[in-house]
């Protein structure tokens, strides 16, 4: 069967090119024709296949006219970089290479592991080696992050692409130095910062973040973050897809004059507890492991788990990795956002301890709450900028 249909298909492009078996198997001179990229050709997926179908005579589906009117959209997966989710790495091309970045939206450098730093400093990772003629001159760039890891370098204009989309001249901050915690962790190959560039640390012109470089390309200037529970998640940019969350998306606005992607929850309730009404200002942040709430909720929700303490030498709560953690909830937009019990298990406090450290602890020392990737992992969470008033959008995964 397998023969025929080639067969078949063989005489059927024959006609289509019209021409005939015999002009084929003549002995004539050969010449091949070497395709080149089309450098500046901006993806439409949806354009493509509007183009195709009308080709063969085909009905097009209105909501493929719709989305091939727009602009680029694209989706690259998030992948944890430990068996407790830690991070999650998504592969970007920076300059043509490869590397692994921790997306981040609470914070908006993208920055790079590079061919300037020390060999021993980068051994184990994948680098931006720097072209001369793309250094941004005169800039420099220098961050340091709430657990007192940092890095710190210059700054070059190349090509970034994020699953599919392209920004053709992107900020790329190049590391000289790293801290010990990055030194560390060898799967990280720096940061692709998503919160606003409004805290882009690039000095003395400030850079603007991969998202606002497209967004206003995008088929809409959004995008969707769905990290997941011990598994590979998406970041998508320019769409919203139905087929990852359940339920309806609950929007809130965004205040931005930390450059965060700050909102206010007005309570919360503890397993299957009455919801106590107060006002939580938090952020959204992808690049925090864990979920930091005020003194008050933290006390109420480890009241309810047997065994636990807040451990001045662990640093934070713990409890036996046995133990049955009730679910979280948090109201938003006037809308449930529930975690799991089990995602507030974060791992256990020493490798092979039967003593577990709490997704959830104190924000005491910070200044506003920060719901991270243990709050994230169980949802699926649009981040919206029509350049006016930007929104975040909460569903159930
Ligand atoms: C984290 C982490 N946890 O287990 C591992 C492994 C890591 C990664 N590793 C140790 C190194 C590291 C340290 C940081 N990151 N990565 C990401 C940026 N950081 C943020 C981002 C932000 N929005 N807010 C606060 N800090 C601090």
């Amino acid at each position: 069967m397998h023969h025929f249909t080639t067969v078949a298909a063989f005489v059927a492009f024959l006609g289509l090119v019209g021409a005939s078996p015999v002009e084929l198997t003549e002995r004539k001179p050969t010449f091949s024709i070497h395709q080149v990229e089309h450098k500046r050709f901006a993806k439409n997926g949806p354009a493509a296949m509007v183009k195709t179908l009308r080709k063969y005579g085909k009905e097009v589906p209105q909501h493929v006219i719709s989305a091939a009117a727009a602009g680029p959209t694209g989706s690259v997966s998030a992948r944890p970089a430990d068996a407790y989710d830690s991070e999650y790495l998504c592969p970007v091309s920076v300059g043509g290479s490869t590397l692994n970045l921790d997306f981040d939206t609470g914070s908006a450098d993208l920055w790079v592991y590079s061919s300037l730093q020390p060999t021993a400093q980068r051994s184990g990772h994948d680098i931006y080696t720097v072209d001369p003629t793309k250094k941004v001159s005169g800039s420099t760039w220098k961050i340091s992050y709430g657990d007192g890891s940092g890095a710190g370098g210059t700054v070059y204009a190349d090509k970034v692409v994020v699953g599919g989309v392209t920004a053709t001249s992107q900020a790329v901050e190049a590391a000289t130095s790293v801290s010990a915690q990055f030194q560390d962790d060898t799967d990280n190959d720096g940061l692709l910062g998503l919160a606003f560039s409004s805290i882009n640390t690039v000095s003395p012109n400030p850079a603007k973040t991969f998202f606002d470089n497209v967004r206003t390309s995008l088929a809409a200037p959004l995008f969707a973050v769905t990290l997941k529970y011990h598994a590979a998640g998406t970041y998508d940019f320019g769409y919203i897809d139905t087929a990852k969350y359940t339920g309806s998306i609950t929007y809130v606005n965004v205040k931005t004059t930390n450059g965060f992607w700050e909102f206010t929850s007005t309570g919360y309730a503890v397993g299957s507890g009455s919801t106590v009404s107060t006002s939580i200002d938090a952020i959204a942040d992808t690049g925090t492991t864990l979920l930091y709430l005020p003194t008050a909720v933290v006390k109420a929700y480890y009241a309810k788990v047997t065994g636990s303490s807040n451990s001045a030498s662990y640093g934070g709560y713990v409890f036996p990795c046995s133990a049955t953690l009730p679910d979280f909830t948090a109201i938003i937009g006037g809308s449930r956002q529930t975690v799991p019990g089990k995602y507030i298990n974060y791992a256990p406090v020493t490798d092979g301890s039967s003593t577990c450290f709490g997704g959830i602890q104190d924000n005491t020392g910070i200044g506003f709450s920060i719901f991270g990737d243990i709050f994230l992992k169980s949802k699926y969470v649009v981040h919206e900028n029509r350049g006016s008033t930007p929104r975040l959008g909460f569903a159930q995964q």
